[in-house]
């Protein structure tokens, strides 16, 4: 599906950037952010080349010592199909009575939208930076493929939901002990205009350190 705007490519490693790109488009990009819940998202998405590019832009994080500490799985296709009869057969692992119509759910969980980004925080625990610091580079690194993707035209939701959790379906999805999904970016088109919530009292948010 073409798209009004083309996904650039990253600048290589030597080329001279400016220190910031002014941009009142961009200010008001973010100033009007927000997720599409996930009922109000459908087909189409972005393709796997969309979404590797998208990725490429959502790697330039913040990453102390450049440990790269992330990796993603892409779940599109027939995947989505195989992972939700992989997530109902857990799920009634777990609650043998669970009704028909919530074995559906299951099933059609990763069917929700054309392709979903399992952004996986992949920390390195031996090493001396903090695996907080690690964990807050993956998470930004969701935030910035959610906004990349809003930026390409293609409407996003961030959710964990119980399957985030679960280390029965983490290990479906070859996952080690160490670690965790920090999203599933799930991506597609918006089929109504997402609302808007009430956003936070900032000042309630803001304390002053005081000279005692
Ligand atoms: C790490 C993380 C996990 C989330 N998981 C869920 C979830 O499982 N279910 C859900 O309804 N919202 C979840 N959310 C919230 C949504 O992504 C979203 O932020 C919110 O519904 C709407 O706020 P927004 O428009 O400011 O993004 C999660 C958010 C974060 C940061």
């Amino acid at each position: 599906m073409s798209k009004p705007v083309s996904i650039p490519d990253t600048p290589t490693p030597n080329e001279k950037l400016p220190a910031t790109i002014p941009s009142e488009d961009a200010l008001s990009f973010l100033a009007q952010r927000r997720s599409t819940p996930i009922k109000c998202l459908s087909s189409p998405g972005p393709s796997l080349q969309d979404v590797k590019a998208l990725l490429k832009i959502a790697s330039r994080v913040p990453d102390h010592r450049k440990l790269e500490p992330w990796r993603f799985i892409i779940i599109e296709g027939d995947a989505r199909v195989q992972l939700g009869e992989e997530l109902a057969r857990i799920k009634q692992d777990e609650c043998p009575d669970i009704s028909d119509a919530d074995l559906t759910m299951e099933k059609e969980r990763f069917l929700r939208t054309p392709i979903c980004v399992a952004v996986i925080s992949s920390p390195d625990v031996n090493h001396k930076t903090p695996v907080w610091e690690q964990e807050l580079s993956a998470g930004a690194l969701c935030m910035n493929l959610l906004l990349a993707a809003n930026a390409a035209d293609w409407a996003g939701a961030w959710l964990t939901e119980w399957c985030a959790f679960s280390e029965a379906f983490n290990k479906v999805l070859n996952m080690s002990a160490d670690e965790k999904i920090a999203g599933y970016i799930y991506l597609g088109t918006a089929i109504q205009q997402p609302p808007e919530r009430p956003r936070p009292d900032l000042e309630s948010k803001i304390t002053y350190w005081t000279v005692n």
